[in-house]
């Protein structure tokens, strides 16, 4: 995994929009106690998504681990299969951000935390070919009240290859009703119903 600092990796990079600067008084995120250890699969938090869900035949079956190191980093896979294709041969750019989007939404099972993508800013600097592994990381850079600060890179040829994609995004902490409230009532009853997903919701929960 490489441990170069994603945002540093990015000579000329234009900066982020001041929605996603962290605020001067935004602290350095913590490392739950009893987050999952460095090296650890972090498995899928929802059966049916699109992103990690092994119930989705032509979902990415992204499979993260809990970062090595210091902070709250996590690394993750991503093989691109000929369903997630735009072009002849190519990644859809969509299903990249979906590949970016999923694997810093992952960052909260580092934090127990539960939170919702506000805003993901990507670049799209190479394009991906049908069959490649993309290695993919992201870490937490910033923490200020619900807002969590994030960025992301995806390497293609290797985890320390080039750059292809990356992203730096917000999150935002909601409570467990946020999915209760919006989501359909019949996955959220087969949710509620289902003992395993109830435990993966309480490895998100500071105060289960
Ligand atoms: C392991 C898990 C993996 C999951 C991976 C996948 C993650 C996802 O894709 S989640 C799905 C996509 N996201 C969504 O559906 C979210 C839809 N949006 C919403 O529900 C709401 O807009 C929500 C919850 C983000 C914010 O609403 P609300 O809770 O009312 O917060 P609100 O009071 O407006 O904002 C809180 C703070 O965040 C800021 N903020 C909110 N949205 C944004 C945004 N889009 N851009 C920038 N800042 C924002 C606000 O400015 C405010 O800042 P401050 O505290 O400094 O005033």
């Amino acid at each position: 995994m490489s441990t170069d600092n994603p945002r540093e990796a990015a000579p000329g990079r234009p900066a982020a929009s001041p929605a996603l600067t962290p605020p001067a008084d935004a602290t350095a995120p913590l490392r739950h106690p009893d987050a999952p250890a460095p090296g650890e699969l972090l498995g899928a938090h929802y059966g049916h998504c699109f992103g990690c869900g092994e119930g989705q035949p032509h979902g990415l079956h992204l499979a993260a681990r809990a970062g090595e190191g210091p902070g709250v980093r996590v690394s993750a896979e991503f093989t691109v299969k000929p369903a997630h294709q735009g072009a002849p041969g190519l990644a859809h750019g969509g299903v990249l951000a979906t590949a970016l989007d999923e694997t810093l939404g992952s960052l909260q099972w580092l934090l127990r935390v539960i939170a919702v993508t506000g805003r993901l800013e990507t670049d799209f600097v190479r394009p991906v070919p049908v069959g490649t592994v993309l290695h993919l990381d992201a870490e937490v850079t910033a923490v200020h009240g619900r807002k969590i600060y994030s960025t992301a890179t995806g390497r293609i040829g290797g985890p320390d290859g080039p750059v292809a994609v990356r992203a730096d995004a917000l999150f935002i902490e909601v409570k467990v009703d946020h999915f209760i409230d919006n989501g359909r009532p019949e996955e959220i009853r087969a949710a509620m119903a289902d003992p395993d997903q109830i435990r993966r919701a309480r490895a998100f929960e500071v105060n289960p």
